[in-house]
Order: structure tokens, then sequence, then C-alpha cells
């Protein structure tokens, strides 16, 4: 059984006006479990709009979406949130700068649940954070009670992408995670993302503009144009694709296009 399935997805925008606009029509894919789906393609051929249709955060026309055989295409957007994880590009989106890092690991620990905060965290847990934050090699397990406003924006994403795998996910979303970063610290950032990835087994889809990511990472590469998938490259045949490869399919689409 896919762990993600999308099954004749129709999204218009703006409907019944002059601008209407429809981007998803009858839109399939299935993802395994385990596997890791880099998603490339230009500006405007519904990257985001994919990644807010897994999570909920803007509704269907018609259509479809399962986890793991349950159908949540109904489920509201904090619901699926138990099960889906997102980090955003923006660092400052996953975390809360005002709490502390211990503060901000126990909220991500009580997810989902009716009491996050005021029951004190264990010292087992406060460990349990500490293993984890060690992971990060940024020496944030030292610093449990800094404010995450105070960290930079790799340190707070690093935290983001431990926060949002902490508690069993069935699906991580990255959502050009390391677009705002400087290039070392993306690099750090990837290099974690794959180690975590990896050691969790996590099913997952990562929208990049980063041509060399979306070729190191991942188990498939998918190419989106105009809301279709063009590209589409399991581990075999994506382990020798090269960015040329890539980017000439770009230029072959905004040839047709007449760009
Ligand atoms: N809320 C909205 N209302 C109307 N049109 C929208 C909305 N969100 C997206 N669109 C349109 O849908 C299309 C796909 O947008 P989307 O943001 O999903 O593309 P993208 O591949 O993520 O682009 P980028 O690489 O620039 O982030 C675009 O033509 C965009 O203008």
């Amino acid at each position: 059984m896919p762990m993600l399935e999308l099954n004749n997805i129709s999204k218009y925008y703006n409907a019944g006006t002059i601008n209407e606009m429809c981007l998803f029509q009858n839109f399939n894919l299935k993802a395994e479990k385990g596997e890791f789906l880099s998603v490339v393609g230009s500006n405007g051929s519904g990257k985001t709009s994919l990644l807010n249709i897994i999570c909920g955060s803007i509704p269907l026309d018609s259509g479809t979406i399962r986890i793991n055989g349950r159908d949540i295409t109904k489920s509201p957007e904090h619901k699926r949130s138990r099960s889906i994880g997102r980090v955003y590009q923006n660092t400052a989106m996953g975390t809360c700068p005002s709490m502390t890092i211990l503060e901000n690991l126990s909220l991500a620990d009580n997810k989902g649940k009716s009491f996050h905060l005021g029951r004190g965290t264990d010292k087992k847990r406060i460990d349990y954070y500490r293993t984890n934050l060690k992971i990060l090699g940024l020496g944030l397990e030292d610093k449990l009670n800094l404010t995450v406003g105070s960290l930079s924006g790799g340190q707070r994403q690093a935290l983001s992408l431990l926060m949002t795998t902490l508690t069993p996910i069935e699906f991580l979303i990255l959502d050009e995670h390391t677009a705002a970063l400087d290039p070392k610290t993306a690099e750090t950032i990837m290099e974690l993302t794959g180690r975590i990835v990896k050691e969790k087994g996590l099913t997952t889809i990562m929208v990049t503009h980063n041509l060399r990511y979306a070729l190191e990472y991942g188990s498939r590469l998918l190419m989106l144009h105009k809301g279709e998938i063009v590209v589409d490259k399991k581990e075999n045949e994506k382990k020798d694709l090269k960015i040329e490869n890539i980017l000439e399919k770009f230029n072959q689409i905004s040839i047709e296009c007449g760009n």
C-alpha cells in the first residue's frame, strides 16, 4: 500500500471568475513507504500548491488524498499535521522565537495532545532532547534554556527539522527548506536532512530549486510543469541523471512555452 496517494486531483484558483485557472486536472501521484521524492520545476509549475494540497492548507475541487490507506481528503490541516510534518523555507516558521529551545522541543513533543505546557518536562525527556540535539552537531544540547529567537537561521532550521521529526510522522514535507540559508549552512542542513530521513525511514517530498540537491538526495526525481508531472525518474534511472539533463528539460519546456 502506498504511503501517499493522490487520486484524480483537480484544483482551480479563482473559480468562477475571469481569472479562473485550472492548475491540476486529474493529477495522480503515489509515493511508496520510505521513498524520498525530490521535486523540481519552474516558477508557477505548482510545487507549493502540491505541498499545500497534501497538508490541507488549500482545499481541493475534486479527487482524494490517502495517507497509508486512510482517506484524509476532508481532514483539516491541524489534524493532518499529526502525521504530516513540514519544514518551510522561512526559518521563522517552524519554531517559536520567544520560547527556549527546551520549551520548543517540549511543544513539538506534545504535538496533538490536549496539554502542551505547564506539565513540566521530566529529566528522562530532557535527556532524550539532549541526545537528539547532539545529532545536529551544533552544540545546542548545552543551550537548552536559550531563546530560539537568538539562534541563527541555520540553527533554527536544524531545530525545526528536529522538532518536525521528533514524534513519529508518516510523511515529511520539505518546502525549499534550504533556500534561505547561506551555501555552507544549506549544505549542513541538507546533510542533516539526509541523515534524519534515512535513520527514521521517513517517506519524504522535497521541493527545491537546487538541482544538485535534487540529484544527490532522494530516491526519485519529479519535475512539474503547469500542474503536470513531466519527468518521473525512479532510483535506477535517477542515479545516471546529470544536472545538464535536467537543465535540458527545463530549456525544452520553456521553448515549448515560447519563453
Ligand atoms: N492563492 C492563489 N490564488 C490564485 N492563484 C494561485 C494561488 N496560489 C498559486 N496560484 C497560481 O498557481 C500557479 C502555481 O503556483 P505555485 O506557487 O504552486 O507554483 P510553484 O511551482 O511553487 O512556484 P515557485 O517556484 O515560484 O514557488 C501559479 O500560476 C500561481 O500564480
